[in-house]
């Protein structure tokens, strides 16, 4: 029986298709489905032509509605056909007769590439090698025979093998096919054969990893149905309505086979991980695994998804109900902040403690102990020692360890302090309060006396958890395979925890993954955002004396790079924002598709007032707020964690505001941490950039941040 599939890069203009185009490819995948092959090619409603000037006998053409056609691939052999996409009438013919379809002996999937465009511009660049040697070409140290085993084939090489510089295979990139192009550029940014192997084409090979018969080049039917990266075969009508009328997003229709293979693992043996940079797909990872959990989840038994902020709880939820349909199931997901549940479970009537209140009542502790030291000690002893290592007693206290910490105490200083954080303990229930962290322990010891509440727990931005925090995770969760999975990157650490899941007994070796492609940022905003940390030494979640770096980590999406800004004033920065959020507006992105972020909470105060003045809505980025209201989202620097927007202006990048002295500790109070707060300040600018999808913007008035010129210059 035929039928239609669809292609990514149909399903990525979808955004843009009017209703009545939509409905046309429904009646058209319909027919697909309805008729046989030769009623297929004689229906004079669908008109399935070939196309006289096309390179590619195999791409034709159908009518969709008035003027609208889809350019479709109909293999000679085999009764699928791929829906490829949807334009006017005449854009549709212009684009459909450069194509060419192909099947790939390596990774067995069908590709399409421009080749009219390579040929047109292959004997200009000939031209122009001509003057150099092959050793002196961009591949040039390469041989045909590793380009081969990687998935290159001949036509691709020839054109490779004119290349002379990156700038070159920037200009032939957007016309070759996708996973060849892939290749190229990481053999371009000098990854070796063996590295690109293992992650760019082993993994495409998943799907067909059991399958060592000959490729054979002509059977699209088979090849199609294993280019499920790229192409969505759809066979039940409800599935195409719900992909046609929601706002396409491809991560739920195409994972990564890396991805895939994370998410859809039948089962671990024990608690597993996924980490890699910003926009890597951790999220989607995250959601998908849900999906898959869900699946099996027996009667009365439930599944947690975490994540940090209640920002990222609205977004996990409105991703998931995308991802799984059955309310009843999803009702089985309790999508919660770690605190949230924390206090869910002690379920107490104390307040916890307000960002401003905690100084001083460390302040009357030490008075009532006749303490002399800094309160910023006593409250980092308190977070880093005895809660991160759940001291009970001083005489606990006393012998313990203090890693991490960069000031010797001695063990007759140890009474007095232990004796303090005591007397700040007690005080806080005394007056009805609480702290979130402390919230957390008591949560932990309780479930540890009454048992388990979840089959699953899927952790998401795990890399700010404090070890707490994971207790209570461990403690809501039984010892048992597929207990925990656990997604984050170290890189983007922004609350002060140090974490190693190791010493906690959450031991995830052999069942962690790494991703390093990023679908989220150009390559221009993400090179320059990775400047901020290059050099750097970044602790790996799992275990804190191994380092975790961004090599490998990479975009193949093209576009500008971040422009900066410096402005004279302060009112001059903000002038140049509205210029840019306008000029923004003007080319099209919507205003709910830019995010202002800036440091401190007065500034997004006056980023909202000076854009409203300008005519420009804005509003604050609020968890609770409904999705899709038509404003510029502006927030805090920590609350963007985890967000994305088309376009990003980070303002007030000034050397007083990153790093901000008062979040980092001096370093005559205690050395090491000192760095951990400059590194989590770093870390806050790095994020900050992340979000930004193409279009990103950094500005300061006066002297700039210290880590803007430092990424500048690692350029
Ligand atoms: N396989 C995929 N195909 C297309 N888009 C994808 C795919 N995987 C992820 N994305 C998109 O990439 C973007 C980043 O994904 P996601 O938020 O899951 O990354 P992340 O690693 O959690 O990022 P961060 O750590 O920066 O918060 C999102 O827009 C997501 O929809």
């Amino acid at each position: 029986m035929p039928r239609l599939a669809f292609d990514i890069g149909f399903c990525a203009q979808l955004g843009k298709l009017q209703g009545t185009v939509r409905q046309g490819v429904f009646d058209a995948w319909e027919k697909f489905e309805r008729l046989t092959l030769d009623q297929l090619f004689k229906d004079p409603g669908l008109k399935l032509e070939t196309l006289q000037q096309a390179r590619d006998r195999h791409i034709r053409t159908i009518r969709i509605d008035k003027g609208t056609r889809g350019v479709v691939l109909a293999p000679s052999s085999g009764d699928t056909f791929v829906l490829l996409r949807v334009m006017p009438h005449d854009k549709a013919i212009d684009w459909a007769v450069k194509q060419k379809a192909s099947i790939n002996t390596v990774t067995r999937s069908v590709e399409l590439r421009d080749i009219a465009m390579l040929d047109e511009l292959t004997p200009a660049y000939e031209r122009i090698a001509a003057d150099t040697t092959p050793d002196q070409r961009l591949f040039g140290k390469i041989s045909d025979g590793d380009m081969a085993a990687l998935g290159v084939d001949a036509t691709t090489l020839r054109q490779a093998r004119v290349l002379t510089s990156v700038e070159q295979l920037e200009v032939f990139a957007p016309y070759f096919p996708p996973d060849q192009r892939e290749v190229l550029e990481y053999l371009a940014a000098d990854f070796t054969v063996d590295q690109i192997w293992r992650e760019v084409v082993a993994v495409n090979l998943a799907a067909a990893e059991n399958d060592t018969d000959p490729v054979d080049t002509t059977d699209y039917a088979t090849a199609i149905n294993r280019t499920s990266t790229r192409i969505a075969v759809i066979s039940d009508g409800d599935e195409l309505r719900d992909i046609l009328s929601k706002p396409f997003d491809a991560w739920r229709v195409f994972l990564h086979p890396s991805q895939h293979k994370v998410a859809y693992r039948a089962s671990y043996s024990g608690p597993a991980q996924v980490s890699g940079g910003p926009g890597t797909g951790k999220t989607v990872v995250a959601m998908h695994r849900v999906r898959h959990l869900l699946k099996f989840l027996r009667d009365g038994e439930r599944i947690l998804l975490t994540t940090y902020t209640n920002a990222l709880v609205a977004a996990l939820r409105s991703g998931l109900a995308a991802l799984v349909d059955d309310e009843e199931l999803r009702e089985r997901v309790d999508i919660t902040t770690v605190d949230a549940l924390a206090s869910r479970v002690v379920s107490t009537s104390r307040r916890p403690l307000r960002g401003g209140e905690e100084e001083p009542r460390w302040q009357q502790a030490a008075q009532a102990t006749g303490f002399t030291g800094t309160t910023q000690f006593l409250a980092q002893e308190y977070k880093h020692v005895v809660l991160a290592q759940n001291l009970r007693t001083q005489e606990e206290y006393e012998a313990a360890d203090r890693p991490g910490r960069g000031r010797a105490l001695p063990a007759s200083a140890r009474p007095l302090v232990w004796r303090t954080i005591q007397t700040f303990v007690d005080q806080l229930a005394a007056d009805g309060l609480r702290t979130y962290l402390g919230t957390c322990s008591e949560a932990a010891d309780l479930l540890g006396e009454k048992g388990p509440r979840y089959r699953h727990i899927v952790v998401d931005e795990a890399q700010d958890l404090h070890p707490v925090q994971w207790r209570l995770l461990r403690a809501a969760s039984a010892d048992r395979p597929d207990d925990l999975f656990i997604a984050g990157d170290p890189h983007q650490r922004i609350y002060d925890s140090k974490v190693s899941l190791k010493a906690l007994g959450i031991k995830v070796a052999g069942r962690s993954t790494k991703m390093r492609k990023n679908y989220r940022s150009t390559h221009e905003i993400l090179s320059w955002s990775t400047g901020l940390l290059v050099g750097r030494p970044f602790e790996q979640l799992e275990d804190d004396s191994r380092n975790e770096t961004l090599l490998g980590y990479r975009s193949s999406l093209h576009g500008n790079g971040p422009q900066l800004h410096a402005a004279a004033s302060a009112a001059g920065e903000l002038d140049a924002l509205v210029d840019r959020v306008r000029a923004w507006m003007e080319n099209g992105v919507a205003p709910d598709e830019i995010g202002v972020t800036t440091r401190f909470n007065k500034d997004v105060e006056k980023a909202i007032a000076k854009l409203v003045a300008a005519g420009i809505p804005a509003r604050k980025l609020r968890a609770d707020s409904a999705e899709g209201t038509d404003a510029v989202r502006v927030g805090t620097m920590h609350s963007f964690k985890g967000l994305e927007f088309r376009c990003v202006a980070v303002t007030g990048v000034n050397e007083d505001a990153l790093p901000f002295s008062k979040a980092v500790t001096p370093v005559e109070v205690d050395r090491l941490q000192h760095e951990a707060d400059l590194m989590s300040e770093r870390c806050l600018l790095f994020v900050a950039c992340t979000r930004a999808r193409d279009g990103l913007f950094v500005s300061w008035a006066g002297e700039p941040s210290r880590f803007v010129l430092e990424a500048t210059r690692a350029e």
